[in-house]
């Protein structure tokens, strides 16, 4: 077995963390991304060597792919209507948990998936972990159809905004545009800084053309924070209760 980098062992510690959240009978949303993967490999075993009775919805075509291939059922979230847990990853959390996520182009997905939850628990590594969001790209999905419009829309927002990140388009190794699983594009911001992450959330999906944006306001309920040494620290919202 190949042995795990540190960023790889704080991943898989809160992976291992999150996944003793679940329970028997829950219905269960799955992440997307590198630490998400931990996550589903652990629950698979779980499932199997326990014989856990779940029902999961996927976050992307990625992570069902991921599930499936380890013998775990994948249902879609309208099968499965409602959902009693989230795990996932992010690219930026702050104090209040709020978050930047869609580093791997899964946001939409995600954000449906994690509002349809009762409780959103994030696993991520301390590197995660700023004062304010925006130092990671923000990704924002747009529809294909006019989307150099989108893109200067969304220019002139952020300049009344007095914010500075030129859009840009994610682009494949062969330069053509990167597809989400929903078949549409995705513009990343580099702000540096978000100040007000609801406001500019709430500005840029007013902007016709945007389908949605990877800041996640108010949704994540408990961070679990892996570290290299395989120890783990949880963060809650600043107010709320355990
Ligand atoms: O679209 C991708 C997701 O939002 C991921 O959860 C996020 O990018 C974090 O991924 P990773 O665990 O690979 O850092």
């Amino acid at each position: 077995m190949t042995e795990l980098s540190p960023s790889d062992i704080a991943k898989d510690a809160a992976a291992a963390a999150a996944v003793r959240l679940v329970e028997n009978g829950m219905r269960l949303g799955l992440g997307t991304g590198s630490t998400a993967a931990f996550m589903v490999r652990r629950l698979a075993a779980f499932v199997k060597e326990d014989g856990l009775q779940l029902r999961c919805a996927a976050t992307s075509k990625a992570t069902a792919d991921l599930a499936e291939s380890l013998g775990m059922k994948v249902e879609t979230l309208d099968d499965i209507g409602w959902l009693d847990l989230t795990i996932d990853g992010a690219d930026e959390l702050d104090p209040d948990l709020n978050l930047i996520k869609g580093g791997g182009a899964a946001l939409l997905r995600e954000k449906i998936v994690a509002s349809a939850s009762d409780r959103m628990v994030v696993m991520a590594d301390g590197s995660k972990v700023v004062e304010t969001l925006g130092a990671f790209h923000l990704p924002v999905e747009v529809i294909p159809f006019g989307w150099q419009t989108t893109k200067q829309l969304i220019d002139r927002m952020l300049t009344l905004m007095d914010l500075d990140g030129r859009p840009i388009l994610q682009r494949k190794r062969d330069d053509a545009p990167l597809l989400t699983d929903e078949g549409n594009y995705i513009l990343d911001l580099s702000l540096e800084a978000i100040p007000e992450p609801a406001r500019l959330s709430a500005a840029l999906n007013a902007i016709p053309g945007v389908v949605e944006n990877g800041l996640f306001i108010g949704l994540c309920d408990l961070a679990i924070i892996g570290k290299p040494d395989g120890e783990v620290v949880e963060l809650r919202p600043e107010g709320a209760e355990e």
